[in-house]
């Protein structure tokens, strides 16, 4: 059934709460079968007070996982790895036990600890002590294995990023490059993306883009400009920088079935229940919307920028949001506000 028409007021509401609740800005945009909607509240830069566009590159945090599993999921096509092989196949005595696979790492079900936590138990601190640092992904997995784990191998859900660092591991091995390599060459390259890079450990983000400002743990501290850092925190598992375009063209290309051949994005939506309305697949993130319609992609949370970006089952419609701010529960919770009014349209009366 053809979906109702975005619900434009409905996206206003969102964005204005979102800067009301402390974000500098907020933007949407949709792309709806050809179609583009674009929706935008507040600035992009404090200083400036330079209005927030659409056309802002930012960094995509956590989106970068779908980057990640995409490429390894053409490795899959390629025969060059399978999914329910141990990951110590590939990378020989990298993790602790030899029970732990490629798909439980890619479904946040390995067990593996995530090292942010303790990384960033201080946000501003945390932050400032990485920000121009620059990790090997043996260290971030070190950090990691320095933790109890938190499930047996399979045995549940636990998100963590130390598993997209292990797929960056694995990519390299398996293509003998580096990640960049491998994003340019298997998505930005084929799919035009001229917002879209990989320029870790590069701080700076080229062209044009929105500051992006983290919240402080203390109520009423000022904000904390984030925009210049490494992302070697993160790597293949958030240091993607791109813009509402280019991730509407990923996705849309993603679930339209022209990045992976059907029965490896099949796999990529083999979800396991994480609460009631979402779930997640391999690097995917499925909503379910209160209307019955079900989207999919992923959100970023990376100090200075939330961005939601999701698609239609065929990618026929797709959005991208952010705000300019981070370690704000309260955007995070209103952000996600503009899934039901792209997708669901008006509310009923
Ligand atoms: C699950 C999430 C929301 S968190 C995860 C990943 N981002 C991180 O792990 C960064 C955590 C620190 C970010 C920082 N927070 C703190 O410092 C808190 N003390 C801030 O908000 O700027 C990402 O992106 N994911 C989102 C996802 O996948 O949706």
């Amino acid at each position: 059934a053809a979906l109702p028409a975005p619900d434009l007021a409905g996206l206003s509401t969102v964005l204005r709460s979102a800067v009301a609740q402390g974000a500098p800005g907020a933007l949407v945009r949709i792309d709806d079968h050809g179609l583009t909607y674009r929706v935008t509240h507040g600035v992009a830069d404090r200083d400036t007070r330079r209005l927030i566009s659409t056309d802002d590159r930012f960094r995509v945090g956590s989106i970068t996982k779908t980057f990640s599993a995409v490429v390894l999921l053409q490795l899959v096509h390629e025969h060059r790895l399978s999914l329910d092989a141990p990951v110590n196949r590939y990378l020989p005595e990298l993790l602790p036990d030899d029970r732990i696979t490629v798909r439980q790492v890619l479904s946040h079900r390995s067990g593996l600890a995530d090292y942010t936590n303790d990384m960033f138990a201080d946000s501003v601190k945390g932050f400032e002590a990485v920000r121009n640092k620059v990790f090997t992904y043996r260290q971030l997995v070190a950090l990691a294995l320095q933790k109890p784990r938190t499930n047996a191998a399979g045995a549940a859900y636990s998100y963590s990023n130390t598993n997209f660092v292990v797929a960056g591991m694995l990519i390299e091995k398996l293509t003998g490059q580096p990640v960049r390599t491998a994003y340019d060459k298997r998505i930005i390259g084929p799919l035009g993306l001229q917002d879209t890079f990989y320029v870790h450990p590069d701080t700076a983000i080229p062209g044009r883009y929105a500051r992006g400002y983290l919240t402080p743990d203390k109520a009423g501290a000022p904000l904390v400009d984030a925009t210049a850092q490494t992302v070697s925190w993160a790597q293949s598992a958030g240091a993607v920088i791109s813009s509402a375009r280019d991730l509407d063209v990923f996705y849309g290309a993603l679930l339209g079935g022209k990045l992976l051949p059907a029965a490896r994005l099949a796999e990529m939506e083999r979800f396991t229940k994480v609460d009631g309305t979402t779930a997640y697949g391999l690097g995917l993130r499925r909503r379910d919307l209160s209307c019955g319609v079900s989207v999919y992609g992923h959100t970023g949370a990376v100090q200075g920028y939330y961005s939601y970006a999701f698609a239609t089952k065929d990618g026929g419609r797709s959005l991208t949001a952010v705000a300019n701010t981070s370690n704000n529960g309260k955007v995070l919770g209103t952000l996600a506000g503009v899934l039901e009014s792209a997708f669901c349209g008006e509310p009923k009366a």
